[in-house]
């Protein structure tokens, strides 16, 4: 299982520009940070880079189990990753119950798992719509359910408060905490405070 991750001597460009440089940081199992900076400075490309979906320029991403030993990349972050983008990664024209259930084979979710998203995120009244007919906010849910569903250390979170309402953000926060007690890991970009004390990586402005 995936006990840390760590940045060495990171470097990204996209395009023409350096986003930033021999960028160090680590993150260890029970540990969540906040990664701000403003618009453009590069948050979604280092979460896209953690996750393998993009190649840095310079530099390495490692994840390393509890004895300190390396992980190969590509086993971590198919069985270990989780990453919740901007556009949350669901079809429009299946229902909420054919989504989650497609996670279900995708993610390697447990029936178990499917019914603990629908009960932590108040699913259940939602199954039969179709996901194009969901708010921003029942959306997000829906996305998130795959998080408690579907057991992975480190979870990487674009904006994922985004579009929830303060009922919501307090379940997700909950659930937030309940990760980290199981020794999860979470790295998630946000222009908003995280409800719980966290620390920082700050990507600063634009050059
Ligand atoms: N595929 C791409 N090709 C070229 N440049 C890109 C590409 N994707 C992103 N960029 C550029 O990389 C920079 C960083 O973008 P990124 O989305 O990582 O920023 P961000 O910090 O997440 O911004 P925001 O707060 O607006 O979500 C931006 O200038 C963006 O235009």
């Amino acid at each position: 299982m995936i006990h840390s991750l760590s940045l060495s001597r990171l470097s990204i460009v996209r395009g023409e520009r350096v986003l930033f440089r021999e960028l160090d940081f680590e993150l260890q199992a029970g540990e969540v940070c906040a990664l701000v900076g403003a618009n453009g400075a590069g948050k979604t490309s280092l979460l896209r880079a953690v996750a393998g979906l993009i190649r840095q320029d310079a530099g390495e991403i490692i994840f390393h189990d509890g004895d300190r030993n390396r992980l190969d990349p590509r086993e971590a972050r198919g069985r270990e990753v989780h990453l919740l983008g901007h556009l949350d990664g669901l079809k429009g024209a299946r229902t909420a119950r054919d989504e989650l259930a497609f996670q279900c084979d995708w993610l390697g979710h447990t029936q178990d798992g499917v019914d603990e998203a629908v009960e932590t995120f108040g699913l259940k009244p939602l199954l039969d719509l179709e996901v194009r007919k969901l708010s921003a906010g029942q959306r997000r849910r829906l996305a998130l359910g795959r998080l408690v569903g579907s057991p992975r250390a480190l979870w990487l979170l674009d904006e994922p408060m985004g579009p929830l309402d303060a009922r919501w953000r307090a379940v997700f926060a909950e659930a937030m905490q309940r990760h980290l007690r199981s020794d999860g890991l979470i790295l998630a970009a946000v222009h908003d405070a995280l409800p719980m004390p966290v620390r920082t990586l700050d990507l600063g402005g634009l050059a």
